[in-house]
């Protein structure tokens, strides 16, 4: 364990034996804050060598991108090969692929970009085998599909989760509607717009003061937890859909699979016998990627059905619709 990793566990450990109560909230607001920032060290280390992203980087292709994260043999290469034809070679002990291989998969005329990532395991984000180039890579994508294993444990998921969580990464949420407007002078101003019953002032003001914001104005629009104002405070954090995709379903009963559905945003399969993804998987795929299709109808003429232009939704203006096929379109359409 190096220095940051031990400041990081006995800030845990202080935690872990404070209560909170009207008393100690300050000092666990201040623990919290020097928690991320220990943390935010650990993912972005200075000088050289090991840094994110080496030797790993995919370029995009296609109009949005998916990436596989799980432990090792879940069956992610066996995923990727059927979807998309692309070649990552499966097979039956751990570690098989060793670096990021992507293909493409057109869905509803869209290419989506696949891109299958090496396992990682516990630690994969404090830089345990390749799991900080695995979660970098996952950084960048539109949609993480977390594969696991329906015959190992599902403490798994929590784990994928955790390390995610661990790189800034955040699954299936939304920016906190929070504001930390900073100023010169004045002090700090705390509003809310609905009633806050996971935070008071005291936690509030102690995370400010570990950030060194001495005035600033901060509105809550919703019901915020500590962890949520530090995120906006960090600022680098990034917020992802993720689909869980619970494979192998072929090597279990259908009482245990009964049980499996319970898992929010799951969708079990099994990619050696391809049972649940052309229909399930990939239409739910589909709807997290958010995507819009516009189809364009030529003068005097049926709307061209077969090849639509594909745009992120929220991104679907005619301006964007007019860069998607040719950026000097859109200068003439302007005139
Ligand atoms: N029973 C069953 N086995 C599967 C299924 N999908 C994959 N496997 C097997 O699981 C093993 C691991 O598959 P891979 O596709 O290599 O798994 P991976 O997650 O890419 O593994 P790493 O690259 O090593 O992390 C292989 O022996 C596959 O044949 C499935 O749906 N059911
Ligand atoms: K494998
Ligand atoms: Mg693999």
């Amino acid at each position: 364990m190096d220095g940051v990793q031990r400041s990081i566990k006995e800030i845990e450990d202080e935690m872990a034996k404070t209560q909170k109560n009207k008393a100690t909230s300050y000092h666990l607001g201040q623990l919290r804050a020097k928690l991320a920032k220990l943390k935010r060290e650990l993912i972005t280390p200075s000088g050289g060598g090991g840094g994110p992203g080496q030797g790993f980087d995919v370029a995009k292709t296609g109009i949005a991108s998916v990436g596989f994260v799980g432990f090792p043999s879940v069956g992610k290469s066996t995923l990727m090969s059927g979807l998309t034809g692309t070649h990552s070679e499966a097979a039956a002990y751990e570690f098989t692929t060793l670096t990021s291989v992507a293909g493409t998969l057109k869905v509803h005329g869209a290419p989506i970009q696949i891109i299958d990532l090496p396992g990682i395991i516990e630690g994969a984000k404090d830089g345990k085998g390749r799991g900080r180039q695995v979660i970098a890579v996952a950084r960048t994508c539109n949609l993480i599909f977390i594969v696991l294993d329906v015959g190992k444990p599902l403490k798994d998921k929590a784990i994928i989760e955790h390390e995610l969580e661990g790189f800034g990464i955040r699954l299936n949420k939304k920016p906190p509607n929070i504001v930390v407007r900073k100023k010169d002078k004045g002090g700090i101003a705390i509003t809310n717009t609905v009633p806050l019953t996971k935070l008071d002032n005291d936690e509030i003001r102690a995370v400010l003061s570990e950030y060194r914001i001495s005035n600033a104005d901060v509105s809550f629009r919703q019901d915020a937890n500590v962890e949520e104002l530090i995120d906006v405070i960090e600022g680098n954090r990034i917020y992802i859909p993720a689909i869980y995709v619970l494979n192998k379903i072929d090597s279990i009963s259908i009482e245990e699979l009964d049980l499996l559905y319970k898992i929010p945003n799951s969708v079990p399969i099994s990619s050696r016998n391809w049972w649940n993804i052309d229909d399930e998987l990939v239409e739910k795929m589909w709807q997290e990627l958010d995507l819009v299709r516009v189809y364009t109808k030529p003068r005097k003429a049926a709307p061209d059905y077969t090849a639509p232009v594909v745009l992120k939704r929220g991104k679907s203006s005619v301006e964007d619709f007019c860069n998607a096929i040719h950026k000097e379109i859109f200068k003439q359409f302007k005139l």
